[in-house]
């Protein structure tokens, strides 16, 4: 398959790639993944790292034969791990005249548009020194509910941050197949996909007990990716080396996820999947009409409710009157406050509410229309 123009790439690897059989980690993997992108660095392409496998180092260095379970189990393994990974990296890496970075990143620094600029700086200032970023989420502070949880979605959302031309997804099987192919023989490679709404029904969970979600995860990591107008390839490990192909505009053979043409770009990227929404504004019909087909703010004459509660400037989804998501936007005011003013004109606004002489809810420019997404 032709991919012209691939001058930056966020790589993945996942922890099934990582795992030496005997327990911890394969630094006979990690020298072929740097040396893979050492390859594509002479040819100036750009390389960010995310990678998995502090887990699986820990439980090595400490001598564990199964994946602790509970949270603080699995936080205090990752710590003695994550060291352990990240030395490998850099010492290998030295080998071939590169310095590589450690970046630890925990959901929360990307959930504020303050913290997101921040982190997208600090990887560009990394990239102009030529420095290979080595990402990995920061497992020893995450809770449950502010986690990736998984380095799949983790990819996606560092791909967008950084702007990449290609996110490579690397793990234990050929691609994406019609099933599970570690459970059904009869599974069949898909080398292409337009739409991944379309082949979901495809995915199923981790196919070792290192690995953290599966198709799944990977599945929604390419959703996100490619509405960022990024395209995806899902790669065997095996077929790392290949990845030199990219150099000649040629893509080594896997499953490759089509970017979507109308692409979010900048702020709508953060808007739609990095920023966190804690509350719902529920809409009547003609807002609806007015948000997606329309290309208008969102007014609070078409406003009938809301659920949950933020403050000013945070980010809420907008839902129809059938409890779908529509869009997700900034909204101007705090959740008391949109109760007060739903159903009423616009105009009339200012005279409620103190400090406030805007006329939209949640402003058009702040807002990511998320139907088909
Ligand atoms: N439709 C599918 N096609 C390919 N693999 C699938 C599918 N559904 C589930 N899987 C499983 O996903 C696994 C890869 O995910 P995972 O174990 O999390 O690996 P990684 O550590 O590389 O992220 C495969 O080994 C396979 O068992
Ligand atoms: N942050 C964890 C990785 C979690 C994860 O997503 O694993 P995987 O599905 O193998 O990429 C670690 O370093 O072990």
């Amino acid at each position: 398959m032709t991919l012209n123009g691939v001058r930056r790439i966020v790589l993945k690897i996942g922890s099934s790639s990582l795992n030496h059989p005997q327990g911890g980690l394969d630094e006979a993997a990690i020298a072929q993944v740097v040396s893979a992108i050492a390859d594509l660095k002479k040819h100036g392409v750009e390389c960010i790292i995310v990678t998995s496998g502090a887990v699986a180092a820990g439980m090595g260095r400490l001598k564990l034969h199964n994946r602790p379970r509970d949270l603080p189990g699995k936080q205090a393994v990752s710590a003695v791990g994550q060291g352990v990974l990240i030395e490998m990296y850099t010492r290998n890496f030295e080998q071939h005249g590169i310095v590589g970075a450690q970046v630890l990143l925990s959901r929360i620094d990307l959930a504020q548009a303050s913290h997101y600029r921040n982190a997208q700086n600090t990887l560009e200032k990394l990239l102009r020194l030529h420095v290979v970023p080595i990402i990995n989420e920061n497992d020893t502070v995450a809770v449950d509910e502010l986690c990736f949880g998984d380095n799949d979605t983790l990819s996606a959302l560092v791909a967008g941050l950084v702007g990449v031309d290609l996110l490579v997804i690397l793990t234990d099987v050929d691609g994406l197949y019609t099933a599970n192919p570690k459970k059904d023989q009869s599974a069949q490679l898909i080398k292409e996909v337009a739409e991944v709404s379309a082949v979901e029904c495809m995915a199923s969970g981790a196919g070792s007990m290192l690995g953290t979600g599966g198709m799944v995860t990977k599945l929604r990591a390419a959703r996100i990716a490619t509405h960022f107008g990024i395209g995806t390839l899902l790669l065997n490990f095996t077929r790392l080396k290949e990845l030199d192909d990219l150099t000649k505009g040629e893509a080594p053979e896997g499953t490759y996820f089509k970017p979507v043409k109308h692409r979010l770009a900048g702020r709508k990227r953060w808007i739609a999947y990095a920023g966190l929404s804690e509350g719902c504004i529920h809409v009547d019909d003609g807002a609806a009409k007015a948000l997606l087909e329309e290309g208008k703010s969102l007014l609070a004459k078409g406003i009938t409710g809301v659920s949950g509660t933020w403050e000013r400037k945070e980010i809420v989804r907008i839902l129809n009157s059938r409890g779908e998501e529509i869009a997700k936007g900034v909204v101007e005011l705090n959740h008391d406050e949109v109760l007060q003013v739903k159903g009423m004109h616009s105009g009339k606004l200012h005279e409620l509410i103190e400090n406030f002489e805007g006329e939209e809810v949640v402003h058009r420019d702040n807002m990511t229309v998320m139907v088909d997404m």
